[in-house]
Order: structure tokens, then sequence, then C-alpha cells
């Protein structure tokens, strides 16, 4: 194992360790010199906000409105209030997306304009590509795994000096072997950089910002979760799969996916638990085990990925389409009303939804046989295990499974409570956990914005569509009712905004998804249902408009893990991004003062009455959604 990768991973050796409270503890300080004496209030509200000065002149350049931002803003005063203070945002890429994808009962064909790959997919047949030679089996695509692969590794991304190794016998190096010859500067490819022009060539996102987007420095720096000192190449990968990962733009593994992918391939399979940020990859992960697991000859579903939504299924079945594009490999997206029960599914991997499944599955051999089954993928895997979400049906299908199935959950969060849950799920599972305090990435601003009650949100909100049209914006919303009453009310004021959530029709779901993907829409009022795994890059900007909540046994206590995945659905895979969330009473602050604690991290504090903060405001989103000139 190279140097920096040593500077970069902790493992452990046993379960025991990680799942230490008073590990937990040391790691959290260790890994946030600010959390010790962290003090959400006082971090707020002593704070002074300076805006880089580069940005701050390109804001001159781009004049918003901030006088008619301040005089949709209801109750708004000009009192001085103390202003926060931010560091200046970091540079991050953009990458262009734009179109849609069909539903489809079956494998649907490679869609250029995907709005997965944005522009690497340009020169991808529309129709998907014979070819001649299927990969062999899957044994032959897959590494040999380390003695030892069967224990914990834990995923930092901080300094050397933060790590400890704990586990004997154990290093990287077990795994190394299967990479050698990979590039270990992380300086490969300056060129990858894409511009923001390359937005505007599909003409759906036209501004004059210039991000310069500089991926193959970002997966060189160590403390990147996109770190990477490895390569495709190394991981042994059978030539038709590489040449989906080119096609899909793919230059070098991103952090999870190089610890994870040798794990994954190795021989005789085994399990795996891994946990890594929104936005770095998962995906492709799993992705290519599934598709290097399948015999393309048997006309069998051989591998099942479960997702906690119908949107993220159709997506994941997009990206397994697109890096499976050169393989004979099919597709079945299982969700409702995809399937018929007379008719048998000879595709080869089926992804979709865990209520539809336990439909099929009860059905018997009729539909497919689930001895034949040898993955099994959760992604969202804590939401999907978890006792208060989908755990009865996905324990259901698991069990219908043949006993040998390779169990692989992936989510970006894990609760200690859940972390035992998937341990017992998938037992002797391999384990890459982040450390607590680095499960957001630090793209990703975080700010909350003050205001003076329930109705002046909405006039806040409001206020804001410029800014949150700039790029594309996803508002969540705690209900269904809250989501369309809000964007009636600004559909009504005449700005374009659309609503998603579970109470609508699935193809108009679709088709409202696909809109937003499409850039067609440029913001999207939701509840939980896109809070998830939904990766559209040139999303800059989250609004929690709501704090999320849980609600058990009558406690209300904020969601940490919701809110992580939701403001995730920013700043994807080292762009750039910026989340605000709204307060309005004690209780909203309490909540949010809660969620900073958790996290370790301090929001930015915005005043709605003020006009200096408000000014700063729309200065701190332009800044984090432009990056520095
Ligand atoms: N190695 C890579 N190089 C460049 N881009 C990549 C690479 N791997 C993944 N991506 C891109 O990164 C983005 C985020 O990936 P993905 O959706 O898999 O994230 P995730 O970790 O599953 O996030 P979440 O936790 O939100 O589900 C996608 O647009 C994907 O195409």
């Amino acid at each position: 194992m190279s140097e920096s990768n040593n500077n970069t991973v902790t493992t452990s050796s046993s379960w025991a360790d990680l799942d230490d409270e008073e590990d937990g503890k040391v790691e959290f300080k260790g890994l946030n010199p600010s959390a010790n004496s962290f003090n959400p209030s006082s971090t707020s509200s002593s704070s002074s906000f300076k805006p880089t000065s580069t940005s701050a002149n390109q804001q001159e350049k781009d004049d918003a409105p901030v006088a008619s931002l301040l005089s949709r803003i209801s109750g708004l005063t000009t009192n001085p209030t103390p202003t926060p203070e931010s560091n200046p945002p970091a540079s991050g890429p953009t990458e262009p997306s734009s179109s849609s994808s069909s539903v489809s009962s079956t494998r649907p064909k490679p869609n250029t304009s995907s709005a997965l790959f944005g522009k690497a997919l340009a020169g991808v047949k529309s129709d998907r590509p014979s070819h001649p030679s299927p990969p062999p089996a899957p044994a032959s695509t897959a590494t040999t795994a380390p003695s030892s692969a069967k224990t914990p590794v834990e995923l930092i991304n901080n300094d050397s000096d933060k790590k400890e190794s704990k586990m004997s016998g154990f290093n990287d190096g077990g795994w190394e072997g299967n990479t050698q010859g990979a590039n270990g500067n992380g300086h490969e490819d300056k060129k990858d950089a894409l511009t923001d022009a390359s937005m505007s060539e599909g003409g759906l996102i036209s501004n004059d910002f210039q991000v310069e987007v500089k991926l193959a420095d970002l997966q060189a720096d160590p403390d990147s979760a996109l770190y990477s000192a490895k390569t495709f190449e190394a991981l042994n990968l059978h030539e038709d799969l590489m040449k989906g990962i080119y096609s899909v733009g793919f230059k070098k593994p991103s952090k999870i996916q190089e610890k994870a992918l040798p794990l994954l391939l190795s021989n005789p399979p085994q399990n795996l638990i891994g946990q890594s940020q929104s936005g770095t990859g998962k995906t492709a992960a799993f992705t290519l085990n599934m598709l290097s697991r399948v015999d393309p000859g048997l006309l069998t579903p051989q591998a099942i990925c479960l997702a906690p939504s119908r949107e993220l299924a159709r997506q994941i079945q997009e990206v397994v389409d697109k890096i499976g594009q050169f393989t004979q490999i099919t597709t079945h997206l299982a969700v409702p009303k995809s399937w018929a029960r007379g008719k048998r599914i000879d595709k080869h991997i089926l992804i979709g939804t865990p209520g539809t499944l336990v439909d099929m599955l009860s059905m018997g051999k009729r539909i497919f046989d689930p001895a034949q089954i040898r993955v099994f993928v959760l992604d969202e895997a804590d939401e999907m295990i978890a006792l208060q979400g989908l755990g009865d049906q996905t324990v259901r299908i698991k069990k219908m499974l043949p006993a040998g199935v390779q169990n692989v959950l992936f989510s970006a969060t894990f609760t200690e409570e859940v972390q035992h849950f998937a341990q017992s799920f998938a037992p002797e599972a391999n384990q890459l956990f982040l450390k607590k305090g680095e499960v957001t990435v630090d793209a990703i601003k975080q700010l909350y914005l003050e205001c003076d009650g329930e109705e002046s949100k909405y006039d806040a909100l409001s206020a804001l569509y410029d800014c949150m049209s700039i790029g594309q914006s996803i508002v969540f919303c705690k209900t269904k009712a809250t989501a369309d009453g809000i964007a009636d009310r600004l559909t009504k004021e005449g700005h374009q905004v659309a609503s998603l959530h579970g109470d609508k029709m699935s193809n108009e779901r679709d088709d409202i998804l696909d809109g937003f993907r499409n850039a067609k829409t440029k913001v999207l009022i939701t509840t939980n249902v896109v809070a998830r795994g939904i990766d559209i890059q040139q999303v800059n900007m989250v609004v929690n408009y709501d704090v999320p909540e849980l609600n058990r046994d009558q406690d209300y206590r904020p969601d940490i893990e919701t809110y992580i995945h939701r403001i995730g659905r920013t700043g994807r895979f080292g762009r750039k991004g910026c989340s605000v969330i709204f307060v309005h009473d004690d209780k909203s602050r309490d909540d949010v003062n809660y969620i900073m604690e958790q996290l370790g991290k301090p929001m930015q504090k915005i005043n709605a009455r003020s006009e200096k903060d408000l000014d700063q405001l729309e200065k701190a989103l332009k800044a984090a959604m432009k990056g520095p000139n």
C-alpha cells in the first residue's frame, strides 16, 4: 500500500473496536478540534461573515436582486445583528448533466443524454450495443481476497496523525497486490477539468459562472473522499466493464470504490458493509460487483439490489445499464406494476423496492428462481434494515434467498444501533465505516436562516427563489401538504417549481423527477422521498424548509441521518453545494443546535430580519454555488 494510503485508513481488529462508545467519543474529539468546546449558539452569533474577495467581485458582476430579496421578506428590519462568519468556500467541480430516463419494466436502451453521467456519455450509442464477447464466468473477474479481509476497516478523511492502526496483521497491502501498477501520484490528468461552459452545451443551464473543475486534483488529495492512489485498471475488472467505466467518464476510483471493490470482488464472495459520504460513488462500487458476478449466459435473475424509493431504484438501474452497456447483462426494474404474475423474468439483475420483491417472491419460483441469486445489495442500507423503516420486508426477502448469497450493504449513515442490525444481517462482513464527525462532505456549505415565524419561512423561501434557480435546488418539507402548498403559492407568484411526493401517481413522479434532471424545472419542492441517493449533479442548493424529525414513541428529535442525506443531494462528487435550514421558533432553534452538535460542524447563521445578513446570505449562496474564479 502506498504511503499516502496508509495515511488515510485505519484498520480495526474487531467489530467491538468500532462499536465502542468511548472510542467514538475519542474519534469525535480528535477529528474535530472545535467540537471539544463546540457551542453552536455562540459559534453562530459571535462570528462575522466575510465572503472571499474573489466571490465578492464575482457577485458584483452578477448584481443579484438583493433589494427585491429584501422587499419580499416579511418582517424585515434593518436591525443590526451579529453577522456570521464563514470560511471561504472551497473550489469544486461542476459537471453537466441532462436528460431523463423512461421507466421500463425491462432493461432500457442506453440513453445518450443520461442525466447521471452528463457529458461523459457523449458518444454512447442510443441503442444498446451488441457485444460479441460476453464476460467470462464471474470468478475470472474477481480478485483474490486477503486472508484478513473479514475485518473492519475504517475510512478516515483526515490527517495521518489522527489515525491509528487498531488491527495487527492487516494493512492495505493485503490487497495492494491487486493494484500494482496503479499511479500513486494522484496527479494523473489535469485535463479532466470540466468547466461550467459544458453545462451550457446542452442548453440546459446557462449562467455566467466560470467554475473550473479539477477532479484530478480532488482525487489526489488524501483528505478527500474522492482520493485514490490506485486505478480501475488495477482492479482486474472484465474488459467490457472497463469499457463501461471509460464510457461514463470515470478516470480513477473514489476512496470507497478503491477500498470496497477488492473486498467485494474477492473469492469466495464475502459480505460487505460500506459507509461513505453522500455523492462519493457507492453506486458504482456495488454496480461493478453485481456486473462482475452475474453469468450472462444464465437467463435468470442472479443479483438483487433494493432501494427505499422508486426514484432511486430507477436511477440505480440507469447506472447499472450504463456501466454494463458493453456486456450482455440485462436489468429489470422491480417496482409496482413492472411485472406480471404469469410472466417469468429472464433478466440478470433485479433493481427495485422491497414491497415488489416480496410480492414477486411470494409467487414461489413462478416469477424467478430465488435459488439463483448470488448477490443481494441494499443501497441506503440503514433505512432498508431499520426496524422503523423497511426492515421487515428486507428480512423477509433475505430469508428466501440462498444461504450463501453475498450481502452488500451501503449507506452514508449507520447509527451505532443500525450497525448492530447490519452486522447480524450480513454476518462476517468486511466493514468500512467513517469516523464520527466525518459523515458530511466539507464541500457542502451549511447555513441556517433565522425566520420570524412559520409564515415568514415562506416569505424567505420566496425571496430566495432567484438564488435557488441560479443552478438547481431541492426544498425539503415535513409533509406532502406543505410541499404542495408551497409549490402552489410559489407558482402563483410566477415562479417555476414542481412538487414531488409519495401521493403522486408513479408516472407523474417519474415525469417530475425527469423534468428536474433535465433542468426543465429548477426548483423541486419535496418530502423525504428524494432525500436519499438521488444524484443530480447540478443541484447546488438544498433548503430544509422544515427540520427533519424522528418521531419515536412521541419523542420528537431531529433526524440527523435524514438531515445528512438531504443536504447530500448537493455537493456531489466534489462539486460545491450549499444547504440552508430554516429556524423559526425555540424548538427548531434547539433542533438545529443539536444537529450542529452531533455533526461537530457549526453552521453559519443568517438572520432573515437583517438586511445585512440577507445580503450576506445571497453572497454566501452564490459563492457556494460558484466557487472561486
Ligand atoms: N470514480 C468516479 N469518477 C468520477 N465520477 C464518479 C466516480 N464514481 C462515481 N462518480 C459520480 O459521482 C456521483 C455520485 O455517485 P453516487 O450517486 O454513486 O454517490 P453515493 O455515494 O451513492 O451517494 P449517496 O450516499 O447520496 O447515495 C455520480 O454522479 C457518479 O456518476
